[in-house]
């Protein structure tokens, strides 16, 4: 009989799509990111919204967030982003880039900060990129601002993120403007600007929530290809349980702001202890199921990348 955490990656990797699952967990390493008992407050009312969040990203590590809509998953991520919405604070608790407090960083260090180190993608691409400007110039803003390219090397550098992000066309992709692009496609744009500083920590924020089966698959596929080939840390928020079978070593499942279940993706799955979790999990069952059997007619998949052209754009010790 096949366990729950099989069957879920199962049906995640049905769309033609053939990457392994979670990596073996990495052995003792320095956090990337570490979050200790963080609590979230609004301050207008003073309402304590997260009530304790802890765990640790180490290199090539992926720990998912589950849970139901307004438990505090978002808010979660954008306090370890430095990005709470005005009017919230983390009131208890700590958070740890590196080994440094982000609570003692400076606004200038916080810039140096993002996208070198943590970049971020969330639901809905298209509202983070502008409408007006091709593609290749907005990348190529990124790249020149964070990386100190010129002009020419920072276009080879935006060619290489398009591929490295399975756009098929890149050259075309690179002069087209957002409307000109799929969901998809504009989700791996973002992906692209997200990693085009190399950072160590990518936030995946519900990434893959707007997007449809097949094309959801092949996000995955390349985050874990990042993951694989680069060693990029990655947060993984998603209402899917299938997505977090398929990409995580460890899984939090929130309900109301507080972390009811936490351990290994398969511990959690295939044992789950809390009733919440064991709901999740039936819930899915019933409804997600049908979803993933709906896809009877996956797209093409993307054409392979060669592994130099995954490597070099993101693997931030090869550049000179
Ligand atoms: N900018 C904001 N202004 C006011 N309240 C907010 C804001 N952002 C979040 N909240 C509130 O904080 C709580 C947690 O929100 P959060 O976005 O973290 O939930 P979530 O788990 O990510 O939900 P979803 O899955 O729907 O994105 C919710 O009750 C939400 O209404």
């Amino acid at each position: 009989m096949t366990t729950v955490s099989e069957r879920l990656l199962t049906r995640a990797e049905e769309p033609g799509t053939g990457s392994p699952g979670p990596a073996d967990p990495p052995g003792p390493a320095v956090p990337l990111l570490s979050l200790r008992e963080v609590r979230i407050a609004d301050g207008s009312d003073g309402r304590e919204i997260v009530h304790g969040v802890s765990f640790d990203l180490t290199p090539g590590k992926v720990v998912g967030i589950v849970g139901e809509s307004g438990s505090g998953k978002t808010l979660t991520c954008r306090a370890a982003l430095g990005i709470l919405p005005a009017h919230f604070e983390v009131t208890a608790g700590s958070i740890e880039i590196g080994g440094t407090d982000i609570a003692t960083l400076t606004p200038a260090r916080w810039t140096a900060l993002r996208g070198a180190t943590i970049g971020a993608v969330f639901q809905d691409p298209a509202s983070y990129l502008n409408p007006s400007l091709r593609i290749g110039r907005q990348l190529a803003e990124v790249v020149r601002v964070k990386k100190g390219l010129g002009r020419r090397a920072a276009r080879e550098r935006v060619l290489a993120l398009l591929r490295a992000v399975h756009l098929r066309d890149a050259e075309l992709v690179h002069d087209q403007y957002p409307f000109e692009l799929s969901g998809g496609m504009l989700q791996r744009v973002l992906i692209a600007a997200a990693v085009a500083a190399d950072p160590r920590i990518l936030i995946a924020d519900e990434a893959t929530t707007a997007l449809d089966v097949t094309v959801q698959a092949e996000i995955l596929d390349l985050l874990a290809d990042l993951r694989d080939r680069a060693g990029l840390a990655l947060v993984v928020v998603s209402h899917d349980l299938a997505v977090v079978a398929r990409l995580c070593d460890e899984v939090l499942v929130m309900r109301q702001g507080e972390v009811v279940e936490q351990g290994p993706t398969r511990r959690v799955l295939d044992d789950p202890r809390h009733a919440y979790t064991r709901l999740l999990i039936s819930e899915h069952e019933q409804y997600g199921l049908e979803r993933f059997l709906e896809q009877t007619a996956p797209a093409a998949p993307p054409p392979p990348a060669a592994p130099a052209e995954l490597i070099a754009p993101i693997a931030p010790k090869e550049e000179a």
